[in-house]
């Protein structure tokens, strides 16, 4: 069946699910290069992932990671950033060397050479072997909102109000409208693609998402053509999937 669907009981059931999936891939290829997201969705992840480096040995010193996005104008020390979210809630705790981790410069001057430069990290690193992917309440991946062309690589995106006051509601007042996000071709280019949702509030999403018809009014739709998807979604998120399990 496609995609491999996995229903967990609950959100740590399926970042444990997730983890297992990630720490497969590295134990299988060492030098994995990793897409990584931001979000409430994959923080049980991230905590699963440090147990499994702390208790269990899991080693990420020759992992590169390359998250999806990061908000534009703010520079990466400030708490808002992506860059803070992923270094408190992920590398710190890891043996990851820094210069492996990449993000898009939410700081830099010339925004399209840093977009330029962004792709061309990923593509000299090989290409993204496993992508880690959250969902948007209206269907965004990354923050390629509604209508973002499939055919968009890293690129500048204005942020929809409803996605400002979600992103407001996890991180505080003050988000910036505007961010630099991997666009959806780059997004499709990963060699395999975990998409994660729990709760009530992403069941609609990804019903239309995975059963509805594939539409750039709902951005992550495009991922039911990709070969090498798997979602873990929690029973809650789950609901309307019906035929599909
Ligand atoms: N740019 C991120 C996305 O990558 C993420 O998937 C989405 C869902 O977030 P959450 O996991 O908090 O529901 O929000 C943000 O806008």
């Amino acid at each position: 069946m496609h995609p491999e669907l996995i229903i967990a009981e609950d959100y740590q059931d399926l970042s444990r699910k997730a983890a297992l999936r990630v720490a497969e891939q590295i134990k299988k290829k060492p030098t994995t290069v990793l897409g990584l997201a931001t979000g409430k969705t994959p923080l049980g992840l991230y905590r699963e992932l440090i147990r499994l480096h702390q208790e269990e040995g899991l080693d990420f010193s020759r992992v590169k990671t390359f998250n999806l996005d990061e908000y534009y104008g703010i520079s990466s020390e400030d708490k808002r950033s992506f860059h803070y979210y992923m270094w408190e809630n992920l590398f710190k705790h890891l043996n990851i060397p820094r210069g492996n981790i990449h993000l898009p410069d939410g700081g830099a001057q010339d925004i399209e050479e840093e977009c330029r430069r962004y792709e061309e990290a990923i593509r000299e690193a090989g290409g993204i072997d496993l992508q880690v992917l959250g969902i948007g309440s209206n269907g965004h991946i990354g923050f390629n909102e509604p209508g973002t062309e499939w055919g968009s690589l890293t690129h500048l995106a204005q942020l929809t109000p409803e996605t400002i006051k979600d992103n407001e509601e996890e991180g505080g007042e003050g988000i910036p409208g505007f961010a630099l996000t991997m666009g959806i071709k780059t997004i499709m280019r990963a060699n395999r693609i975990l998409l994660l949702a729990y709760g009530e509030s992403k069941a609609n999403i990804i019903a239309r998402a995975l059963k509805g018809p594939v539409d750039k009014s709902v951005p992550a739709s495009i991922l039911q053509l990709h070969p090498g998807l798997v979602v873990i979604v929690d029973k809650e998120a789950a609901k309307f999937l019906g035929s599909l399990t």
